[in-house]
């Protein structure tokens, strides 16, 4: 008989970050990983994971809500269903359940890795085979600090870790911010890319008055400088400006980046998993902006291990990235719940290996980390 999904359980893990790290909604001082442990009837195990960046504030999902939702909701519409056909599954968990496309995403990684288990094959092959097996990984600094960050940039070059680095800005007055960014690119110079990630925080005439210092300084890309749904604004910056927009918050799936596209937008996706309720759907994004002719960049919720690794699987998928990605979410926690941590070197990091995601829970740890109510 083929497998049947027969339990699946979500685990809060509250993972301490190795520095307070300053976006403009938020300052995090921890991470919370929703894990998905989903077993099926032939004895197989797939993990998921989905988070997102300090509880509600990025995002209308929470590490609670994620939880909950998947527990009531989600759970129930694949418990007895088939393993393997993982289009049937997607289909239906959007044909039942509108947004929660963390959830979805972490449920979607669970389903995949449990597939490659099966099968005996990577979840990169499952996609169609790994085009890489090393991806470029850029670091944020978000230190609040600008010496701080200059010391920290200055270690990740000497270590090989990364020579991208992006700022996070917003949090404080326009001025202020673009001291603080030209600051550090005139300490690293030519030895490094510098771009900059302003998470909505700016209204546009803010924005063009940022965007024109930070270009006059040399930074390389701008991200999200305006609010998500102000698609017209995003395009107009896009045209005005030398310096290319990343847009992150404004596409969440394929159709957000065929009505961008299609309004005159140019520049750069951010892929999330997280965005587009999983590897599919993020893969389907993708496939839109290479049609366009925009750029792709690896983009992160700062997930662990497990989403992380999640996330290479479908990068390593596509062709060149002209942006990168920044899969460093492991890097950004104190400690990890697997028993093989990724491998950063060379200023990337290593597809790890099948089957399925190639990572192993350490039990001890999720224990220690997991929340007990
Ligand atoms: O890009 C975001 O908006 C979220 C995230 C990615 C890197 C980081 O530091 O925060
Ligand atoms: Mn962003």
């Amino acid at each position: 008989m083929s497998s049947v999904i027969e339990t699946i359980q979500t685990l809060l893990v509250d993972l301490p970050t190795i520095r307070p790290h300053k976006l403009s909604m938020t300052t995090m001082a921890r991470q919370t990983l929703v894990i998905v442990r989903m077993r099926h009837s032939d004895g197989i195990e797939g993990l998921g994971e989905g988070t997102t960046i300090g509880g509600l504030s990025y995002g209308p999902e929470s590490p609670e809500s994620i939880k909950r939702n998947i527990d009531t909701y989600l759970a129930p519409l694949l418990i007895g269903q088939p393993s393997g056909n993982l289009n049937a599954l997607r289909a239906r968990l959007e044909r039942h359940a509108r947004g929660n496309s963390i959830a979805k995403s972490a449920l979607e990684t669970a389903l995949l890795d449990a597939q490659g288990k099966r099968l005996g094959l990577s979840v990169a092959e499952l996609l169609g085979g790994a085009r890489h097996d090393h991806l470029p990984v850029l670091w944020t600094l978000a230190s609040g600090d600008t010496r701080k960050d200059i010391d920290e940039a200055f270690q990740r070059l000497e270590d090989r870790r990364h020579c991208d680095f992006k700022l996070k800005i917003g949090a404080n007055a326009v001025d202020h911010d673009v001291r603080h960014v030209a600051a550090i690119k005139e300490a690293l110079g030519d030895r490094a890319s510098i771009r900059v990630d302003v998470n909505q925080a700016w209204d546009e005439a803010t924005a063009v008055r940022g965007i024109a210092a930070l270009q006059a300084a040399g930074i390389d890309l701008i991200e999200q400088a305006i609010p998500a749904r102000e698609h017209a604004g995003l395009v107009r910056l896009s045209q005005r400006f030398l310096v290319p927009m990343l847009a992150d918050e404004a596409v969440q799936d394929a159709r957000d980046g065929l009505t961008l596209a299609a309004s005159g937008f140019s520049g750069a996706y951010a892929l999330k998993i997280a965005k587009s309720g999983g590897l599919q759907g993020v893969l389907e994004l993708a496939h839109v902006a290479q049609a366009a002719g925009i750029g792709l960049y690896g983009g992160t919720l700062l997930e662990g291990t497990i989403g992380t690794a999640a996330s290479l699987h479908a990068w390593a998928t596509l062709g060149e990235m002209a942006w990168g990605t920044e899969m460093f979410g492991p890097l950004l926690l104190k400690d990890d719940i697997v028993v093989e941590q990724l491998t950063y070197h060379d200023f990337g990091v290593d597809l790890p290996k099948g089957p399925g995601l190639g990572i192993t829970l350490d039990e001890e740890k999720l224990a220690h980390y997991a929340r007990n109510h």
